[in-house]
């Protein structure tokens, strides 16, 4: 890994790619920003989705022949139907990402007409105005520029004017400094011991990434034991208090905005537990770092400037893990691998940003997504890691996707008569099959779900009979799903079984399997800090793709707020026993129990 550069005349231009061997830090000085005006793509306005003559061509398609298109039927029909409908992504280290979205109610016809959408709805502008800075996220003035935090190439990238490139570089040498500072020892406890366990007290975009990638990586893990705190509910951080030792802890305060009520109460009650221990406050420096945009009131909170890892605004909670938001996943996996989970998302970005939209993974899975949410009136989309440590990827990706585009009015403020985000959900195969699957095989509902899985266990044991057993699981339930099972393959099994007459009758119609079920596979050799940074973008375009084409804003997250007010107004409602009647009588009946009952 090369050094960071204090060079301060090495200057990057715009189409040109860093000298051999790659610097990765490069500055770019004022004089070079000067030297190359921000172009910011523009998005243009878009009229109601409804309106849009492909839309209702596509209306009329599924209206004549949606319930029509049998998959295993298709599959019969072509033998090329694999390779017409699955992408193989060549990255560069780490094998071959595969896409096989054949399994899906698609044919030519849909497909065209999907990706007619894609280009009416303008995806490809809208994602040239995200990269290029443009203020995409109209309800808070503010660019998106989370592609900037993985911009490896070291791109200018504009912000207001400022080339924001430099900046990213300088937090990421913060982050490389610090984390192998601990790491090898050099950054000490207030007693001169080593850190031991790193405790991230955040929540929402500030714990589910961090949360998600260090359990995915664990393998990477470099020796630190790591623990997250977000919930407000004080058994959170009293149970991880429990495992940890104020000599040899370091908490990292992980807050975009640092008033977050969870984050604000829980760094508080951790410092006040430390300090109980530790004694001197002039400790705190040893063992409190924040994460943040807002450094008044990280000074306030009582944290040195000089141990905060600052972010912009431009990067939205639910797209920080690759901001300094990612602290507690350095210390995890070291600096290395964290530069290698960029690297795997700039791959992505790249992609994303290159490949055309019949061959782009992220566009692909949002058109499939629009098909069956927006005609099938799927309601729900389920991730089904078949990985046991991607056991937080559904729970991410329910911030990701839901959080993003769960919005009802259009980015002109017209409110959509067509449905919006999906309700994504999911847990790790094999589990997923002995809980719920049985709903997806014989319910009423289409489930559209991504199978995810590596060809190459972590955990080879037993020879490598479990990953055998869980690939086999994961390849049957996507074959299970699609095929289903006819009355007469039932009747067949039945009459084997030696069952006949009315009870073959009686039993046979809950034995028969519909199938046409719909699902993608998505298979990586392996998860590596590489595959991991660039399935996640896969899904961050996925959900960007779709909210561009029902036109709502991705970025912003308005509907988390009214909840947040009403509990201000209850919380001094809470403080003694005296009965309440101010609210409806639901909320009064549920106060005055509390009330009475504690
Ligand atoms: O990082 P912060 O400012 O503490 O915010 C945490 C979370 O707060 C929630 O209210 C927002 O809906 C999330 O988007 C955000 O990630």
């Amino acid at each position: 890994m090369a050094e960071p550069t204090d060079n301060e005349n090495t200057e990057v231009t715009e189409n040109e790619e860093p000298a051999q061997p790659v610097v990765e830090y490069v500055k770019c000085t004022a004089k070079c920003a000067a030297e190359r005006p921000p172009q910011v793509v523009e998005m243009e306005p878009k009229p109601l989705l409804t309106s849009e003559p492909t839309w209702q061509k596509i209306q009329d398609y599924y209206s004549q022949n949606g319930q029509n298109i049998v998959i295993k039927d298709l599959f019969a029909q072509d033998p090329g139907r694999f390779d017409k409908y699955s992408l193989k992504i060549t990255t560069p280290k780490d094998g071959d990402i595969l896409i096989d979205y054949s399994k899906n109610r698609i044919n030519d016809e849909v497909l065209n007409l999907l990706l007619e959408l894609a280009k009416t709805r303008k995806v490809d502008q809208a994602r040239d105005a995200m990269f290029s800075g443009g203020k995409i996220n109209i309800t808070e003035n503010r660019a998106v520029l989370h592609v900037t935090l993985r911009n490896r190439k070291n791109r200018p990238i504009f912000v207001d004017g400022k080339n924001v490139t430099q900046d990213v570089n300088d937090v990421l040498a913060h982050m490389k400094e610090f984390t192998e500072s601990v790491l090898s020892g050099q950054w000490t406890g207030y007693t001169g011991k080593q850190i031991t366990d790193v405790v991230n007290i955040g929540i929402g975009g500030s714990d589910l990434g961090p949360v998600m990638v260090t359990e995915a990586l664990k393998p990477y893990n470099q020796g630190l034991k790591l623990h997250f705190v977000s919930n407000i509910d004080g058994t959170h951080l009293a149970e991880v208090l429990k495992l940890v030792d104020p000599e040899t802890v370091l908490f990292i305060i992980a807050s975009k905005t640092f008033t977050t009520l969870e984050t604000c109460t829980n760094a508080g009650s951790a410092k006040t537990w430390f300090l109980e221990k530790a004694g001197d406050p002039a400790s705190v420096a040893k063992h409190f770092v924040a994460l943040s945009t807002n450094e008044p009131k990280v000074t306030e909170f009582g944290i040195d400037k000089a141990n905060m890892f600052g972010f912009w605004d431009w990067v939205g909670g639910r797209y920080s893990l690759w901001s300094a938001i990612g602290l507690s996943i350095c210390l995890a996996v070291g600096y290395d691998n964290f530069v290698n989970l960029l690297e795997g998302a700039n791959f992505m970005d790249e992609h994303f940003q290159t490949a055309p939209l019949d061959k782009n993974g992220p566009v692909i899975l949002g058109l499939l997504g629009i098909w069956y949410h927006n005609f099938y009136g799927a309601q729900t989309h389920a991730i089904l890691p078949y990985d046991q440590y991607l056991h937080r990827f559904p729970a991410y990706f329910q911030q990701g996707d839901m959080e993003s585009n769960g919005k009802y009015v259009t980015r002109g403020g017209e409110v959509v008569d067509y449905t919006t985000g999906p309700i994504v959900w999911g847990e790790p195969g094999t589990n997923g099959q002995h809980a719920f699957y049985q709903l997806f095989h014989q319910g009423t509902r289409i489930i559209p779900a991504d199978f995810l899985a590596p060809a190459q266990t972590h955990n080879p044991i037993a020879d490598g009979l479990h990953h055998k057993y869980l690939l086999a699981n994961f390849l049957a339930q996507t074959e299970a799903l699609m095929n289903g099972k006819t009355p007469d393959q039932a009747r067949q099994e039945l009459e084997t079984q030696g069952l006949q007459g009315e009870a073959l009758e009686k039993l046979l119609p809950h034995k028969v399997f519909e199938g046409n079920r719909p699902t993608n596979s998505i298979v990586v050799q392996k998860f590596t800090p590489f595959t991991l940074g660039a399935l996640i973008v896969l899904y961050e375009h996925k959900i960007f793709t779709q909210g561009i084409i029902w036109d709502i804003n991705s970025f912003d997250q308005w509907g988390v707020e009214l909840g947040k007010a009403l509990a201000k107004v209850i919380e001094p409602e809470l403080e003694d026993n005296t009965p309440v009647s101010s609210h409806d009588s639901s909320t009064n009946g549920l106060i005055n129990f509390i009330k009475t009952s504690r």
